[in-house]
C-alpha cells in the first residue's frame, strides 16, 4: 500500500496520479483547487476527455439517483470545461442553476477508486477521470517512468480505507493528569498508513477492572474541543466524559482524529458557511458530496483490542456507535447518556441530529441543560 500514501501525498497538492485496472488506464485529478490550464493539462496527457466523478449523495441534489456509491458525468462540448461549472456541478449550493447536458454512467472501479482517494485525502469527493487511449499510452508510460506521474493499481486505491486488523501501531505513552481525572494515561495509535493517529486517555487502572470497562469514543472537533465553539456540545461533552469516566471509577476515552464526522477540518468549515445560509448540517454536507455519517470505527475497535477491552459500557447518544462497536465484537453491556449544553447556537444542530440522524437526545432538548443522564 506505499503507493497508495503517496499518491494521496500528491493528490493533496493537486497533482493526477494514474490508476490502472489491468490494461485500463485512467488519469485521476481531484477537483478541490483545480486551476486555470490544469483541465487542458489533463485533456492533453490523458488524450480523451475526462468525466467529473461525484459521490451518490451529490447526484442524488443532481436529481439523478444510482444504486452504486459514485456516478461519472461524461463532460462533452456541451458541458464544456469550464473551472466555475465544474466547481458547481461538484461541490456548488446553486442547484436550481445546474442542468445535467449527459446522462449519469455508471463508475467504473477507476472511478469509485478515485473517490476513495479524494475522501481519504479529506478533499472534496469529486474527481475528473480521463481515460488513456492506447495511443497515449507509452507517452503516459514515459511520465510514469522518469517520475512526474504516479501510478497506483485501482485495486488498491478503492481499499485505501481499509486496514488490516491488528496493523494499528501502539507508538508511545505518558501518564498525563487531568484537571477532572489525575490518573489519566494517554496512547498514542498510529494507522499502518501513517496517515491518522488516534490517542486512547485511560483513566485509572486497567488492571482493576472486572467487568465493563466506562467508555467514550470522542471523534476530534478542533473548533469545540479546544475552542468551546458554540455551535455544537463536543468541548462539554468532552469534558464530561472525562470527569464522569473518573467518577466512575475510571474506564477509557478514545480520542478518534475524525474531524468533521469523518470529512475534515477544511470540509467542516465549508459546510458550515453552508449551514451560516440556512442549510442545516446533514444537508450542508450532502451538498459537499458527504453522507450523513463518514466515520468508520475498525479503529477504535482495534485499540479497544490493543488494550484487551472486550465489554463496555458505553457513554454516548449515538446508536450508531454501539452499532460498529457490536460489530466489532466488542460487548456493548450498557449505555449512558452524555450530554453538552443547550446553546441557542447549537439547537438546531443538535435538533437535526435528533430528527434526522437518530441520536438520543430528547432529553436535552426538552428541557434538561447539562450534565450526565
Ligand atoms: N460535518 C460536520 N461535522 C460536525 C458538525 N458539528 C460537529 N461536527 C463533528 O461531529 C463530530 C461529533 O462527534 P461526537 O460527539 O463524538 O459524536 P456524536 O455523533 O455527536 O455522538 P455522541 O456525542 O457520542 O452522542 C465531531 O467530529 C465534530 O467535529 C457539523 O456541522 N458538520
Ligand atoms: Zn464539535
Amino acid at each position: 500500500m506505499h503507493q497508495i500514501e503517496r499518491a494521496i501525498f500528491d493528490i493533496r497538492r493537486g497533482l493526477p496520479v494514474l490508476l490502472r485496472d489491468g490494461d485500463h488506464e485512467v488519469l485521476v485529478q481531484p477537483v478541490e483547487g483545480v486551476e486555470d490550464g490544469v483541465l487542458d493539462h489533463l485533456v492533453a496527457t490523458a488524450g480523451e476527455a475526462p468525466a467529473l466523478v461525484v459521490s451518490r449523495h451529490r447526484l442524488a441534489l443532481l436529481g439523478e439517483s444510482v444504486a452504486a456509491e459514485a456516478a461519472r458525468l461524461p463532460l462533452t462540448q456541451e458541458a464544456p470545461l469550464n473551472l466555475q461549472r465544474l466547481n458547481a456541478l461538484a461541490f456548488g449550493a446553486e442547484l436550481r442553476r445546474l442542468r445535467l447536458f449527459q446522462t449519469p454512467e455508471r463508475a467504473g472501479l477507476a472511478d469509485r477508486a478515485a473517490l476513495a482517494l479524494m475522501r481519504r485525502a479529506l478533499l472534496i469527493p469529486a474527481a475528473l477521470t480521463a481515460r488513456v487511449p492506447d495511443q497515449a499510452k507509452a507517452r503516459v508510460r514515459g511520465l510514469v517512468e522518469e517520475g512526474s506521474l504516479l501510478a497506483v493499481a485501482a485495486a488498491d486505491a478503492v481499499r485505501c480505507f481499509e486496514m488490516s486488523s491488528g496493523l494499528l501501531k501502539r507508538v508511545s505513552e505518558a501518564r498525563v493528569p487531568l484537571a477532572d481525572a489525575q490518573e489519566s494515561r494517554f496512547i498514542l495509535f498510529r494507522e499502518p498508513d501513517g496517515l491518522r493517529e488516534h490517542v486512547a486517555i485511560v483513566i485509572g487502572e486497567v488492571a482493576r477492572w472486572q467487568d465493563a470497562v466506562p467508555l467514550r469514543l470522542h471523534s476530534a472537533c478542533l473548533t469545540g474541543d479546544l475552542f468551546g465553539s458554540l455551535r455544537c456540545d463536543c468541548g462539554e461533552q468532552l469534558r464530561n466524559a472525562v470527569a464522569d469516566i473518573d467518577a466512575m471509577g475510571g474506564g477509557v476515552l478514545l480520542y478518534l482524529a475524525q474531524e468533521g464526522r469523518g470529512i475534515g477540518l477544511a470540509n467542516k468549515l465549508r459546510a458550515y458557511t453552508l449551514q451560516d445560509t440556512g442549510f442545516d448540517t446533514l444537508d450542508a454536507d450532502q451538498i459537499l458530496g458527504f453522507g450523513e455519517d463518514e466515520r468508520h470505527y475498525r479503529v477504535a475497535v482495534d485499540m479497544l483490542a490493543a488494550l484487551g477491552i472486550r465489554r463496555v459500557q458505553l457513554l454516548t447518544n449515538n446508536p450508531r456507535k454501539i452499532d460498529a462497536l457490536v460489530e466489532g465484537g466488542v460487548e456493548v453491556v450498557d449505555r449512558q447518556a452524555l450530554y453538552g449544553r443547550l446553546t441557542d447556537h447549537n439547537h438546531r444542530y443538535l435538533s437535526a441530529k435528533a430528527e434526522r440522524a437518530g441520536h438520543l437526545l430528547d432529553e436535552v432538548l426538552n428541557g434538561h441543560s447539562s450534565g450526565q443522564a
